[in-house]
């Protein structure tokens, strides 16, 4: 008898038809809106759980005895106990590799966009405001030669490390669990000190997971280490960084700019002060968000998934 899954992700057909060939699929359209309870009456007869997004909290897991494997279409896996899925016996995996390129790109964006003031001009001009040539009310700050920080020098970290070293001509410090040689090398990166580099870098980007260790890592003592030409970037996860903290470094001219691909809560609140702020450019959580790297991320997702439910070690297994 083929084994159940639970899909709470959109497919492509011939992802489906994958996935389909080899288990029985029942697929949740939204689980974090009214279709909760349709997850729930169908948990008991899942042997595997593939999507993104979804607190998997253990009065779920309670619901699901029969579990072994759940594919997160994701590389952070914040939103998972691993401790207690390892206790249930439970295999997660994860999507890395695939989607770094892409929200490196992403990171890269929000960098020029800060700098450059796209977001804030781009709306000027729609506005009918461009009636004479710009002046020093409308300039930006280089990119290019400056310092860039980047906190958590992983596989996404990397990626940014290599467009601002290569492409931008920038220097890169980084703060991170241990220094890496190889990057060092390659980047002509420097490890340093948390403090350091808010300190000494231009742009201070966020690549960090979220875990224990790193929920709240950035708050009002960080932001005043900052120059006030500093812009701040995160891509990793919005409780990484205190909102409140980070809103009035901005209001408060502490730091320049900030761009935010991901919020303490989201989707962020529209009463957000941080969308009231003409130097904060603003993304919906859109890293990986292109239709190539979201198709290999649910390609991943879908091998990984069935790998564990045939009894092989999945690829990206997070808690071997
Ligand atoms: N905005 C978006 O759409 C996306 C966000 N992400 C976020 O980016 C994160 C990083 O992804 P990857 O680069 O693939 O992960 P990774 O595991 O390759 O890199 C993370 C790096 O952070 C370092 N690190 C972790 N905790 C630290 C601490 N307390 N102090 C210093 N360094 C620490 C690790 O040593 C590692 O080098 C993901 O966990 C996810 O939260 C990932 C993809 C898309
Ligand atoms: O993969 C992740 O962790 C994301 O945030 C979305 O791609």
């Amino acid at each position: 008898m083929k084994k159940h899954v639970l899909l709470y992700k959109k497919l492509s057909p011939a992802l489906l038809a994958r996935l389909e060939n080899e288990v029985e699929v029942t697929y949740i359209d939204d689980p974090a809106s009214d279709s909760l309870a349709r997850l729930r009456e169908a948990l008991p007869q899942a042997h595997g759980l593939l999507g993104a997004s979804l607190k998997l909290d253990a009065a779920l897991l309670d619901l699901a005895p029969q579990l072994e494997a759940v594919a997160s279409v994701s590389v952070g896996v914040d939103n998972y106990d691993i401790a207690d899925l390892s206790r249930r016996g439970v295999k997660l995996t994860n999507t890395p590799d695939v989607l770094t390129e892409t929200t490196a790109d992403t990171g890269f964006a929000l960098v020029l966009a800060t700098a450059r003031r796209v977001v804030e001009l781009a709306t000027w001009v729609r506005a009918g405001q461009w009636t004479a040539s710009v002046g020093p009310k409308h300039f930006g700050t280089d990119v290019h030669g400056k310092t860039l920080g980047i906190i958590g020098m992983g596989r996404i970290g990397e990626a940014l490390a290599q467009r601002g070293h290569f492409g931008f001509n920038m220097p890169v410090i980084y703060h991170s669990h241990s220094a890496k040689p190889a990057v060092d090398q390659r980047f002509g990166a420097r490890h340093c000190a948390l403090d350091e580099l808010l300190r000494e870098a231009d742009f201070i980007c966020l690549t960090l997971p979220l875990t224990k260790e790193t929920t709240g890592l950035i708050g009002a003592r960080e932001f005043e280490l900052m120059g006030e030409d500093s812009i701040f970037i995160n891509i990793s996860r919005g409780k990484v960084v205190d909102e409140q903290a980070l809103i009035r470094a901005l209001q408060t001219g502490q730091i320049r700019a900030a761009g935010l691909d991901v919020f303490e809560r989201e989707p962020v609140q529209t009463d957000s002060p941080l969308l009231a702020l003409d130097n904060v450019v603003a993304t919906p959580h859109i890293g990986s968000a292109t239709h190539e790297t979201r198709e290999a991320m649910a390609r991943c997702a879908v091998d990984n998934l069935l790998a564990a439910l045939r009894g092989e070690r999945p690829q990206n297994l997070v808690n071997p």
